[in-house]
């Protein structure tokens, strides 16, 4: 299976005010809904993720899936036994509404597409799975942005989530969180091309700006001693800094460079601000007496990960969660790659998903 489908969900009022009308989401699925209707997954992407969590010759797919072994037959989530679903995030650019999509007037909603929760987009998935039949998910898991949806799934639907593998993520976003992420947004708004997010019918795009702010990201998903370990103060080949004047580089630089131009041929800049504002809005605890409070509340069995050397999701706010959750295993991640450590290291992410999928509720 795989291959993108589409879903018109209709008018979605916004927690912050605001209206989305005719609402769309891309979503992919593997595997089949049981007759029980109780062998659900949700797998929700981080910031720059999408639907496409596993790559499959012939699903028209050019991409590998961001999460390529956890979908495969013998593998952590087998698509014999367990229905898995997948859907771009409300505010995304891979097939759902957003910034970039038509307003009812048939211009892109760009600068007047409206500030989306992380609630939001968990209410958007809900109506999504409305859609599909399903009533309740056997597990929802995902890291980073994605692990804040899971979380919050599990607090708004106590009764209808078994259980919540929450990746690298946080119970609500830090300070130091939101500081990181406010450069990010100054570079795409400061860019002139990014004109107040209104570019869509320019044939200029605010590339450089979401490229600074990747670069500003990319360094914080990544840890000191990787880089330096990695490139040191190596020169990119033929462009020695310190022989060939202002259009040298250092190795690291060329790297960054190229996780800068990779986002911004495949990313919607608006979209990158829309998701940021977002992530920025995540607290599982707002308008429900705190987080200790809300957390409380969860019947899921959850199951809560970390990496070990993730500068930007310590593992101290896992802690935090997994104190606060009535059931919860702490899961650990060793890794050399800090917070993208969640998407790399497929061998122990789909180790701790399996035993938690095999795990019964008590
Ligand atoms: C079409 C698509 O891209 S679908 C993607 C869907 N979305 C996602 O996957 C989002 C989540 N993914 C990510 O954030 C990242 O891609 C990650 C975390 C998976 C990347 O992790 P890693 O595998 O460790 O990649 P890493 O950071 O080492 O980067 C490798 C790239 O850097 C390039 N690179 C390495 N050194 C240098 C250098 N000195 N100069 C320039 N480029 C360099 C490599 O050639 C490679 O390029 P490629 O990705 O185009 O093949
Ligand atoms: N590298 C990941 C990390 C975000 O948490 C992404 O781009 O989605």
């Amino acid at each position: 299976m795989g291959g993108r489908q589409f879903a018109h969900l209709g008018t979605m009022e916004l927690e912050r005010g605001g209206v989305l009308p005719d609402v769309r989401i891309a979503y992919e699925t593997w595997g089949r809904l049981n007759e029980a209707g109780d062998n659900v997954i949700l797998v929700e992407h981080a910031l720059t993720g999408d639907s496409h969590v596993v790559g499959e010759a012939g699903a028209g797919h050019a991409s590998p899936g961001w999460w390529n072994s956890l979908v495969a037959a013998g593998g952590p989530v087998d698509p014999d036994a367990w229905f898995v679903i997948a859907s771009n995030v409300l505010g995304g650019c891979q097939g759902s509404t957003g910034p970039s999509s038509p307003a009812p007037d048939g211009r892109p909603w760009g600068s007047r597409f409206p500030y989306v929760t992380v609630r939001d987009q968990v209410a958007a998935e809900r109506l999504l799975l409305d859609r599909l039949g399903i009533a309740r998910v056997a597990a929802v898991v995902g890291g980073s942005m994605g692990g804040m949806r899971a979380i919050e799934w599990a607090v708004t639907h106590p009764d209808d989530v078994d259980r919540c593998i929450v990746l690298a993520s946080t119970p609500s976003a830090t300070a130091d969180q939101i500081a990181w992420c406010q450069p990010q947004l100054l570079a795409i708004r400061q860019d002139p091309a990014f004109a107040g997010g209104d570019y869509y019918a320019s044939d200029r795009r605010p590339d450089a700006g979401l490229g600074l702010a990747r670069r500003i990201a990319h360094i914080t998903y990544r840890t000191e001693t990787e880089l330096d370990e990695r490139f040191g103060r190596e020169a990119q080949l033929g462009e020695d800094p310190l022989r060939a004047g202002d259009r040298g580089r250092f190795a690291v630089e060329s790297y960054l460079d190229h996780h800068a131009g990779k986002l911004a041929r495949r990313f919607d800049a608006n979209s990158y601000v829309v998701l940021t504002e977002a992530m920025n809005s995540h607290d599982v605890g707002r308008d429900r007496g705190g987080v200790q409070r809300a957390l409380g509340r969860v019947r899921a069995d959850c199951t809560v990960v970390s990496v070990d050397t993730d500068r930007l999701y310590p593992p101290r706010l896992s802690d935090e969660l997994h104190a606060a959750l009535p059931v919860s295993r702490r899961e650990h991640i060793v890794s050399d790659f800090g917070h993208d450590g969640f998407l790399i290291e497929e061998d122990q992410v789909g180790r701790i998903i399996r035993a938690a999928l095999e795990r019964r509720r008590s």
